[in-house]
């Protein structure tokens, strides 16, 4: 290893990420980091009323993430030790940048700023990809209720919004290493040497 990677697993909502970062956590000996679900007060309000909740719930996510940024930084990165995390900070972004409006929107894009643009961000980024139809298959079979009505026209925004907010990343400096998957084809929980595969092009990366 060169340096010690920080590594974040990203792709729209279901695309795998957090299946990901935890077989990569097991195979390749990294601590991991997981974003908090079960725990968010306001998800099933936010599915059932997206414009009255969102405010709260980008909050929420944000502050979340922020502590656990800031967890990560001192645990790990200060000491120049490896981690991998199920999310890339900036996901907050694209979420609330197609979530809010307005003033809301503005006030909140000024607190992202402030909150992350001086905290450590992942050098190397995994993207899964996924179409509409292998995303919406995900969530049915996951069966998280409060996901069960979502607006299939929501999730095939975000998979736009997210290739766009991944080539942002990608043009940053320094920029990230990224290694895109094809979260349609590959079938990294079945299939060993689809795993195997991800791991040896993750290696080639660190
Ligand atoms: N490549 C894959 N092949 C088959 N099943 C998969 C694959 N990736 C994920 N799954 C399944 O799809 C579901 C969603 O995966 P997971 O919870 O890891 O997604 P996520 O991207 O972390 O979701 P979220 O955006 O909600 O945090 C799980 O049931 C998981 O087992
Ligand atoms: N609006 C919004 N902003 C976020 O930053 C965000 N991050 C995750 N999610 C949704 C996707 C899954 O349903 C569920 C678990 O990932 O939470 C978000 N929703």
């Amino acid at each position: 290893m060169k340096q010690a990677p920080f590594i974040a697993v990203e792709g729209p909502i279901g695309a795998g990420k957090t299946t990901l970062a935890s077989m990569l956590s097991t195979e390749l000996h990294l601590p991991i980091i997981k974003e908090i679900v079960e725990e968010n007060p306001f998800l099933d309000k936010f599915y059932q009323n997206i414009d009255e909740w969102s405010f709260q719930l980008e909050m929420f996510f944000l502050c979340n993430r922020y502590k656990q940024l800031e967890d990560t930084g001192l645990q790990y990165i200060e000491k120049a030790q490896p981690v991998i995390s199920d999310y890339h900070i900036y996901k907050n972004l694209i979420f609330a940048e197609r979530t809010l409006k307005g003033v809301k929107l503005e006030k909140y894009r000024q607190i992202y700023h402030l909150l992350t643009d001086d905290m450590p961000k992942p050098d190397i980024i995994i993207y899964i990809k996924a179409d509409l139809d292998t995303l919406l298959g995900r969530i049915r079979k996951r069966a998280r209720s409060f996901e069960q009505e979502m607006d299939p026209a929501y999730l095939e925004q975000l998979i736009i919004d997210y290739d766009k907010g991944i080539q942002f990343l990608a043009e940053q400096s320094p920029s990230p290493r990224i290694l895109t998957v094809n979260g349609n084809e590959i079938d990294f929980v079945e299939n060993q040497a689809q795993f195997k595969q991800i791991v040896s092009d993750v290696k080639e990366l660190i």
